[in-house]
C-alpha cells in the first residue's frame, strides 16, 4: 500500500509480504510503480549505516541544490525512528513528520528534495538502507541542529530512547533552522 502523508510530498509504501511456510517473498522497489504513484524520478545510489547502539542519532541532513536528495528510506535490520523535515519555502517550513521504520515492518519512508533526513535508532545493531536521487556532493552537504527550534519550545520531539551523545562532531555543530531559510527557494 502507498500513502500520501500530511506534508505535501511525503509518503509511505508498505510492499506486499507473500508468506509461505520458508517465510515471505517480497517486491520492494519498482520503477514503473514508484513513479506511477510517488514520484517520477531516478535512484542513482543506495546506501546504508549500521548504527550499534540503540538511541543513536544522524542528522538532520540534506544536500544543497543542484545536489538535492529524494531519500526512499527503509531499515533492514533493528528498528528506527525517522524523521524529515520541511524546508521548502512556505507555510510548511520547519514543520515535520516522522515514522517508525524496521525490518519487521518493512516500512519505507519517501522523502523528496527540500526535507532535511534524520533518524534515532530504537535498537542495536541497526541498519538503515535508502535510495538517493543524486549521488553524494561532499561540497553540498549540509544540515540543521537536531534540537533546532528547542530554546522557542518548537523543533522536533525526538523519542526517549534518543541519545544526544551519539551524535557525530558534525551533528554536534550543525545550525539552527532560521540559517537554512531560502536554501530550497
Ligand atoms: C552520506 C555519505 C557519506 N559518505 C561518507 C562520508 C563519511 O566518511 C562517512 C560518514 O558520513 P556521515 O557522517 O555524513 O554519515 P551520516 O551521519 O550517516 O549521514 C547520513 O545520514 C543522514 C541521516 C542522511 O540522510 C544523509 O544521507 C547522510 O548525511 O561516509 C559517503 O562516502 N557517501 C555518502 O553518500
Amino acid at each position: 500500500m502507498i500513502s500520501p502523508l500530511s506534508l505535501s510530498g511525503l509518503f509511505t509504501l508498505d510492499p506486499v509480504r507473500h508468506g509461505d511456510d520458508r517465510g515471505w517473498f517480497s517486491e520492494v522497489f519498482r520503477t514503473d510503480k514508484f513513479r506511477e504513484q510517488v514520484a517520477d524520478v531516478t535512484f542513482v545510489q543506495e546506501n546504508r549505516s549500521l548504527s550499534q547502539q540503540a538511541g543513536t542519532m544522524r542528522g538532520l541532513h540534506f544536500q544543497t541544490p543542484p545536489h538535492a536528495q529524494g531519500k526512499l528510506v527503509s531499515c533492514i535490520a533493528g528498528s528506527l525512528w525517522d524523521v524529515a523535515v520541511d524546508l521548502r519555502p512556505g507555510p510548511s517550513f520547519g514543520k515535520w513528520h516522522a515514522e517508525e521504520l524496521s525490518a519487521q515492518n518493512g516500512r519505507q519512508f519517501w522523502i523528496p528534495a527540500g526535507f532535511a533526513h534524520g533518524f534515532c535508532t530504537r535498537e542495536p545493531n541497526t541498519v538503515i538502507s535508502y535510495k538517493v536521487t543524486a549521488f553524494y556532493a561532499p561540497d553540498h552537504d549540509a544540515g540543521l541542529a537536531w534540537d533546532f527550534g528547542h530554546a522557542d519550545g518548537a523543533g522536533v520531539t525526538w523519542p526517549e530512547i534518543a541519545n544526544p551523545d551519539t551524535l557525530s562532531a558534525k551533528d554536534r555543530n550543525q545550525p539552527e533552522i532560521e540559517t537554512v531559510r531560502g536554501v530550497f527557494a
